[in-house]
């Protein structure tokens, strides 16, 4: 993209799982340079695939960390020969994939301190990390670590509490855990552990960067509502772990200026700000400018629902992390794992493999599908844990079959009450200025979308997220230009382009719909009683 002299400007990067993202966005906040490295094509000496090595166990997953930092030197070099002119940023922030860590070796931070501008990144820092394969959010092999912490601060929900999720399997500090198990010696040689997100600013800054509270809200370590590390679970996973993590910040913290080895290398001025990266997931929520009772729904292959919360009810469902806009606030993730997989079934089986025909069915049947309710899992749901296709009449009758288009009705409409539910169970509350912005692939089928605005009651947008993550942090480096300042980051980014109008409620909805939820909330609980008896 042809770049015009003189553009002040804010980088925003993306430390992915498949690549390393970058855009440069102007004081306008137009996206005017944009570029990636994928790992699995650019950096193929790894030999990665989608970006990660699956271990024979099948649970253990890993990324080797000079990848990382060797995809960060090919992007700065096809910068810099494309003409970018550094000189014109300002500041710069970034996201990393959640929950990953980096273990820098002892010495790392004299290396970081003293890099030489006549080398790549990579050439220098091989030797600085006390082990080269960091376990990424796709590791499942922590289950015992996972027990071993609920059960030291008393049990699951005790940990939600506290932390905001339960004990998750990918979640950093069980990985800790079972590293100082399993490679007490790299554990011991380890000066500092980074998430992906503070390991990428430690590169610009050329130090430690300490890990923000949003991104710090994946590791079932911080306690989300004193923003503090939680004694007990740094006690639970390994010794001497709080001076190998350092001190958390607020998201919106300047942590420094870039280091001298960028300016003199690529011409970043001396005085551009790092301002502190944090997760993908709260980053891609900056790019969505989530405001305060919004909600954002990803309608992908499963769909993710991201939350605005001010009072959160942490459950054994889904996470709840620090706000990474609004120190004040929280927002909340549920991931519901059958989704399109679902959504392109049914419109296989039903019809005919075409989404005209699927819309069809939706115009033709009427809000509330006439009390018809379905719950269609082919896989076992996250949120929550049933598997099965399920069907019940108006007088909650288990049924084996609907009318075909009675049956996708009953699909989408199942789907996204199961999605209001949860999130009041999160604390969530619709308010009269919530808005729901929807993205991914379903997100262009309008009448999918008409059911979304009838079941919520509340308009739907969508909105281009392809790069929510980088756009975010590029907003959230300006709002750290104003850091001190008080200034909102709603008053920072209102520039930025607004979603577009996509679905409003249709009159009555509300009505039919309060009656409708409260019997699938009933029906959901008979199912979970029948599969895995009652509950505790
Ligand atoms: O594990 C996740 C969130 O909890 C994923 O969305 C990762 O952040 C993807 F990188």
């Amino acid at each position: 993209m042809a770049e015009r002299a003189g553009r002040r400007c804010c980088l925003g990067w993306d430390f992915s799982t498949q690549q390393v993202k970058v855009v440069a966005v102007d004081a306008e906040l137009n996206v005017f340079y944009e570029d990636s490295v994928h790992f699995d094509r650019d950096l193929l000496e790894f030999g990665t695939q989608g970006g990660v090595h699956v271990h024979e166990d099948g649970l253990t997953v890993t990324s080797p960390v000079l990848m990382w930092v060797q995809a960060l030197d090919i992007i700065l070099e096809k910068m810099k020969a494309s003409g970018f002119d550094f000189s014109q940023v300002l500041a710069l922030s970034g996201a990393g994939q959640q929950h990953g860590s980096v273990y820098w070796k002892a010495g790392a931070s004299q290396v970081l301190a003293s890099l030489s501008p006549d080398l790549l990144l990579h050439e220098q820092l091989q030797a600085c990390f006390s082990i080269s394969d960091c376990p990424v959010w796709m590791d499942s092999s922590t289950t015992a670590q996972c027990r071993q912490l609920e059960a030291t601060v008393g049990g699951a929900q005790a940990l939600s509490c506290l932390t905001g999720s339960r004990a998750y399997e990918r979640f950093t500090g069980n990985q800790i855990a079972k590293l100082y198990q399993q490679n007490p010696e790299a554990y011991s040689h380890t000066e500092r552990i980074s998430l992906v997100s503070s390991f990428a600013a430690s590169l610009f800054l050329g130090s430690h960067s300490p890990i923000d509270y949003s991104d710090g809200s994946g590791m079932n370590l911080l306690r989300i509502q004193d923003k503090v590390w939680s004694q007990a679970c740094l006690g639970a996973c390994a010794p001497h772990l709080e001076e190998k993590l350092g001190l958390p910040v607020p998201s919106c913290s300047v942590v420094g200026a870039i280091s001298s080895y960028f300016v003199q290398r690529y011409g970043f001025p001396p005085g551009c700000k790092v301002v502190a990266f944090t997760g993908d997931n709260p980053a891609s929520l900056a790019g969505m400018r989530l405001e305060e009772g919004d909600i954002a729904v990803s309608l992908g292959t499963s769909d993710t629902l991201f939350l605005w919360l001010q009072e959160p009810t942490p459950t054994l469902e889904g996470h709840i992390f620090c706000n990474p806009v609004d120190p004040q606030h929280y927002m909340a993730l549920l991931c519901f794992k059958n989704g399109s997989l679902m959504r392109e079934k049914i419109r296989d089986e039903l019809a005919s493999s075409s989404w005209s025909e699927f819309s069809k069915a939706l115009q033709s049947t009427e809000m509330g599908n006439c009390g018809n309710l379905g719950f269609y899992f082919d896989v076992m749901e996250i949120t929550p844990e049933i598997i099965g296709r399920h069907r019940f009449s108006a007088e909650n009758h288990e049924v084996s079959a609907f009318p075909w288009d009675v049956e996708i009705r009953a699909l989408i409409e199942g789907q996204f009450m199961a999605k209001k539910i949860h999130a009041e169970g999160l604390g969530y509350r619709v308010m009269p200025k919530t808005k729901i912005l929807a993205t991914g692939g379903a997100s262009h089928n309008r009448d999918i979308l008409q059911v979304l605005a009838d079941v919520f009651g509340t308009p739907v947008y969508v909105i281009d997220t392809a790069n929510s993550a980088c756009v975010g942090s590029a907003y959230r480096a300006f709002h750290g230009l104003a850091a001190g300042t008080d200034v909102p980051f709603s008053e920072v980014v209102k520039l930025a382009p607004n979603p577009r109008l996509a679905a409003a409620p249709t009159p009555g909805a509300s009505q039919v719909y309060e009656a409708l939820l409260q019997r699938y909330a009933m029906l959901e609980q008979r199912i979970l009683t029948q599969t895995r008896g009652p509950p505790e």
